[in-house]
């Protein structure tokens, strides 16, 4: 197993484990975009712009109504014009093809296409509409009520830069801006590979006693959370050659694999080991943090091998700390997105360790609040846990109402 190469500062007494933050930068540093590809609007959802889009035209692409109403003319009504006759209808997909003359209305429709000659609208409310005659009684009102052609912007601005998330509104702006086809980075494809004799599908485990394998429908669903294609996931036994076998084949379509358990030191624990036969590099193990010490990194030819402890709590941890910013890295956004940390008053005091800790916590209105019992192993806290809430090695007792580095979970 080659070992890509670490500086000594970076690196902490306890173990030799390496601090979050250089392990961070290795990270940072092998995740590179996975190239881009074109896709059609209605697939581009949560993808991530490779290249900007700029408007194809001007947006609106003409005068339109702003309001329902009837179209006339600023210089009528300048001139003290106060009756028209109406000419006939705008709809937004039926406009009005003749001119409005002076003392000529059109009837219209918000959205429709301003007809020629007319340059306002009076909202239908302030006039009286009887036998093809207009009259307006009222003051002649300030707004136009014209969205003009381009006024939201020009034919050839950027709309969306490269590296915009594509959610619901950056889609409402790339159709608004007449794009078909955009052209995005490719989502990092994830595949799962729990490992552990004991572990059973969940509803399965009462009966054969087993343990409900809990990772592996979970990592799948954050890696989809963080941008990724999640391709599926397999439970292999305590066995060296099958999980070699089982990499080899999750490599085949997969960019990432997640590999949970079998991380630690017990004699079973054949995660990294059974990977050497297929060229695995490592790019760290062994982190100097609490929960998810062995978490660790590699690479196998262009692929990425995350290996997360098998302790579901830690396993969660980890995964949020080191998968999310893979994956939005791997996406085309950095990783920055995935580590957007704030800091919150801690509500009730917390006490530091010697090692750096990522402890589950719950927002409240008033600040953040660090969970009692902390367990690598514990589950059902995960249920309440929608912060990690970041401790670094040896501060002693933090007080409530200390900001401290808060991270969604
Ligand atoms: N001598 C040492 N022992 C341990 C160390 C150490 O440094 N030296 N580290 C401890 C830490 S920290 C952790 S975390 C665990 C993680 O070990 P592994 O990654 O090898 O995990 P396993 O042994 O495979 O399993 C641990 C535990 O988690 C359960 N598990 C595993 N996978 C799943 C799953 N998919 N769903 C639900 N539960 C799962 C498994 O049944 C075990 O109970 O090692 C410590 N030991
Ligand atoms: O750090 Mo382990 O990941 O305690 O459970």
């Amino acid at each position: 197993m080659k070992h890509v190469r670490v500086a000594a500062e970076e690196r902490v007494p306890c173990g030799a484990s390496l601090r979050f933050d250089a392990a961070q930068a290795i990270l940072a540093a092998i995740a590179r975009p996975l190239g881009t590809e074109s896709v059609p609007l209605g697939k581009a959802g949560r993808r991530v712009l490779a290249e900007p889009v700029c408007a194809a035209m001007d947006i609106p692409a003409r005068d339109l109504a702003a309001m329902d109403g009837f179209a006339v003319r600023e210089a009528d009504l300048a001139a003290g014009q106060r009756r028209f006759v109406v000419r006939g209808a705008a709809y937004p997909g039926a406009p009005f093809h003749g001119t409005v003359g002076p003392g000529e209305a059109v009837r219209i429709m918000t959205g429709a296409p301003m007809p020629a000659g007319a340059d306002r609208v009076l909202m239908r409310e302030l006039v009286a509409a009887a036998d093809g005659v207009l009259t307006l009684d009222a003051p002649v009102p300030a707004k136009p009520h014209v969205r003009l052609r381009g006024s939201d912007t020009a034919v050839g601005t950027v709309v969306l830069p490269a590296g915009r998330l594509l959610d619901p509104r950056a889609l409402v702006v790339a159709a608004a801006a007449d794009t078909a086809m955009l052209t995005v980075w490719r989502a990092p494809r994830v595949r799962v590979i729990a490992t552990g004799d004991e572990l059973v599908p969940a509803g399965e485990a009462r009966a054969n006693g087993g343990v409900p394998d809990s990772l592996s429908e979970s990592v799948l669903l954050m890696a989809r959370q963080w941008g990724a294609k999640p391709l599926g996931a397999v439970r292999v036994r305590d066995d060296a050659a099958l999980l070699t076998t089982a990499t080899e084949a999750a490599l085949e379509d997969a960019d990432v694999l997640v590999l949970c358990g079998g991380a630690s030191r017990g004699d079973r624990d054949f995660a990294k080991a059974a990977l050497v036969p297929l060229g695995l590099e490592l790019a760290f193990a062994d982190v100097a943090i609490k929960p998810g010490k062995p978490v660790w990194l590699g690479r196998i030819g262009a692929k990425l091998v995350l290996g997360l402890p098998g302790n579901p709590t830690a396993a969660m941890t980890v995964a949020r700390l080191f998968l999310a910013p893979l994956l939005t890295a791997l996406g085309g956004r950095g990783a920055a997105p995935a580590l957007r940390w704030e800091r919150v008053p801690l509500v009730e005091d917390v006490s530091a360790g010697d090692r750096e800790a990522f402890l589950c916590a719950e927002r409240l209105e008033e600040g953040v609040r660090v969970l009692a019992r902390q367990s690598a192993s514990a589950q059902c806290m995960l249920a309440q846990a929608d912060a990690l809430v970041r401790l670094p090695a040896g501060t002693g007792t933090l007080s409530a109402g200390t900001p401290v580095e808060t991270l969604r979970f």
